[in-house]
């Protein structure tokens, strides 16, 4: 699929127009070799009986989340900026069986995306109106005041992207199904839209006749409007009971081929920036308590999905039902800081905690419940702002997850800081901690995301000690670009990106985390929200100025296809230089 000079009319900073150049132009500066170390960077589970209430500050102690520095001269290691782990062991990674996984033999690797982002059609076919719709619509939420109405087509485009991944010899594929396109008055009672479903079942079968199997995503956030409108959206309790009756319907119309279901996608963003800041549709701003309030919901609503999965569908689909959690890393800036220490922790309780701990453990994280409770009580409420599960709740929600999705991006140094109470509610200023990050760390497109690889390993690990090893799936993890960098094929920062966490989860798997599967983020360039289209995740390159779309592979999309052929990497100079790869790098300037 090359890209024809002259064909694409992007303009660059500066207003040159974009051309094709030379690959030679593209090869950056070869990175020092990381030397093979030995396997001292395995945890040992021995050192550390209490695997299910371990603090951070526990695990900063463990051999694998080490970060003092070895000596540049030391033998066989190399020092890292940012206070990384010691070590830059090499693993290979080993092809895996499945006991109990319904379809999948072995290590599964993927790339995905979700319904608004890339499907485009926005009024088609009968679909109905969402709040991404309605919200993107509206002036100054979306940077530059795009939308998706019509993003990568991918509602026409489905079997030209399914070519792709059968290229790069995918074993899964995850994407969203839209609530709206199937109930376009968000209810069963009124419509089913069949048209919705048949595109779904297309979508479900030709990915299948390739091979690649669907991870499904219930909701990644597009809620029909109506409900917002009539109800609040996810203010209000009623959202339970419809989520379940959509999710009832996916699972009868598309179940007998879906195996892998995620109830909901990142949970945390549809709360704090739905609800919070507004940044995210539907724009409202409950300082202090809209995002409790909605994540309430969300979790009681994934709840009543997996047991309706588990008392209706299980037993005749034989398949699984997970959700899919944001989890970035939060690092102790001082590691023998108590308050540091204790600050890191709340970070990533406040974060993924907020979900996972109800649903593994059947409450919210005592921290949470003790934080914005003392605060309330400061602000003169009667009640935390943190809502209560009753005891039936709490043993209804435990141990609703077959398997745990994580999206992971990057990770914060952070530090203790308290926020007098008087000033006004947040769930930011509840944590009582600052997020900081080291400027040394690569930050190659979104504002919010560094390259911070060592973080990932020991959130796997984190994951694993606090929740009982789950079975893991990573369901985001990639890194964008902004547009104007003008170098958009020659992506040698997502090369570096995927190759250094990707090698930090196989180490986790070597440290006996139980992953089962790595989603690249994401197949294409597509719409990103508030950023619209100024940031761009994709393997392959979008051109959303040609009303055709046509997509061109990134230099990474090679890297990646080596990677999942070889069930990991290849061979030991395949890690040791990326530069290697940037010969296949066609790119634009
Ligand atoms: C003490 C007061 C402090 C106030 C500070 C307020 C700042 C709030 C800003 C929060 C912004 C957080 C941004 C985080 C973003 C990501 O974690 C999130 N977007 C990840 O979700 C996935 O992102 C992908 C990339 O955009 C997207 O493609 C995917 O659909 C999302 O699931």
């Amino acid at each position: 699929m090359p890209i024809q000079p002259g064909s694409h009319p992007h303009q660059c900073v500066g207003g040159n127009t974009v051309h094709l150049a030379t690959w030679s132009a593209c090869i950056a500066p070869v990175p020092p070799q990381e030397p093979l170390v030995h396997d001292e960077t395995r945890i040992s589970l021995a050192a550390k009986p209490s695997l299910t209430r371990t603090t951070l500050g526990q695990l900063c102690a463990a051999p694998w989340a080490s970060r003092s520095r070895p000596a540049a001269t030391e033998p066989g290691l190399e020092p890292r900026i940012s206070g990384g782990t010691a070590s830059t062991a090499m693993q290979y990674l080993r092809p895996l069986r499945h006991p109990g996984d319904p379809g999948m033999k072995r290590f599964s690797w993927g790339a995905g995306g979700s319904a608004y982002q890339t499907e485009g059609a926005w009024d088609k076919d009968g679909k109905g109106m969402s709040i991404w719709d309605v919200f993107a619509h509206k002036k100054g939420k979306i940077f530059l005041n795009d939308t998706a109405d019509h993003s990568c087509e991918g509602y026409y485009k489905f079997k030209d992207d399914i070519t792709l991944m059968k290229d790069m010899k995918f074993n899964h594929y995850r994407f969203s199904i839209s609530w709206p396109r199937i109930f376009p008055n968000g209810i069963k009672a009124d419509h089913i839209n069949e048209k919705g479903i048949k595109y779904y079942d297309d979508l479900i079968n030709m990915l299948l006749d390739n091979n690649i199997t669907p991870i499904v995503t219930l909701y990644h956030w597009d809620l029909p409007q109506v409900l917002q409108e009539k109800y609040g959206g996810w203010q209000n309790v009623s959202m339970v009971n419809y989520f379940n009756d959509f999710a009832n319907l996916c699972f009868e119309r598309f179940g007998d081929r879906v195996k892998y279901w995620i109830t909901f996608n990142n949970p945390w963003s549809s709360a704090v920036e739905g609800y919070e800041t507004g940044e995210h549709a539907p724009g409202l701003k409950l300082r202090g308590t809209g995002a409790y309030k909605a994540a309430h919901h969300i979790i009681k609503a994934h709840a009543k999905v997996w047991h309706t999965y588990d008392t209706q569908w299980r037993s005749k689909q034989k398949g699984l039902v997970g959700i899919s959690l944001l989890a970035d890393w939060g690092e102790p800036v001082d590691i023998i800081n108590q308050r540091d220490i204790e600050a890191a922790e709340r970070y990533v309780q406040f974060y993924m905690g907020w979900f996972a701990t109800p649903i593994f453990n059947g409450d919210y994280p005592q921290v949470m419940k003790d934080y914005i409770g003392r605060k309330s009580a400061q602000q003169g409420l009667g009640t935390s702002r943190l809502p209560v599960f009753s005891s039936q709740e709490k043993s209804y929600i435990k141990g609703t997850c077959d398997f745990l999705g994580i999206g992971h991006f990057t990770t914060r140094y952070i530090t203790q800081k308290n926020y007098p109470s008087g000033r006004g509610n947040s769930y930011f200023t509840d944590r009582d901690l600052v997020e900081l990050v080291d400027p040394r760390w690569p930050d190659p497109g979104s504002e919010w995301l560094y390259s911070v690889p060592w973080g990932f390993r020991r959130l796997l690990n984190y994951i694993k000690t606090q929740y009982g090893n789950p079975m893991i799936y990573v369901t985001e993890n990639g890194v964008s670009e902004k547009v104007q960098r003008c170098t958009d094929l020659c992506d040698d920062w997502r090369m570096q990106y995927f190759k250094d966490y990707i090698n930090e989860m196989l180490k986790a798997l070597k440290d006996g985390v139980n992953v089962k599967g790595y989603t690249a983020w994401s197949l294409l360039d597509k719409f990103e929200w508030d950023e619209g289209f100024s940031e761009r995740f994709g393997l392959f390159y979008v051109d959303f100025l040609n009303k055709n779309k046509p997509r061109y592979p990134k230099a990474s999309v090679q890297y990646y296809k080596r990677i999942i052929s070889s069930n990991g990497f290849p061979n030991q100079r395949e890690v040791q230089s990326v530069s290697q790869s940037q010969t296949l790098c066609t790119h634009l300037i």
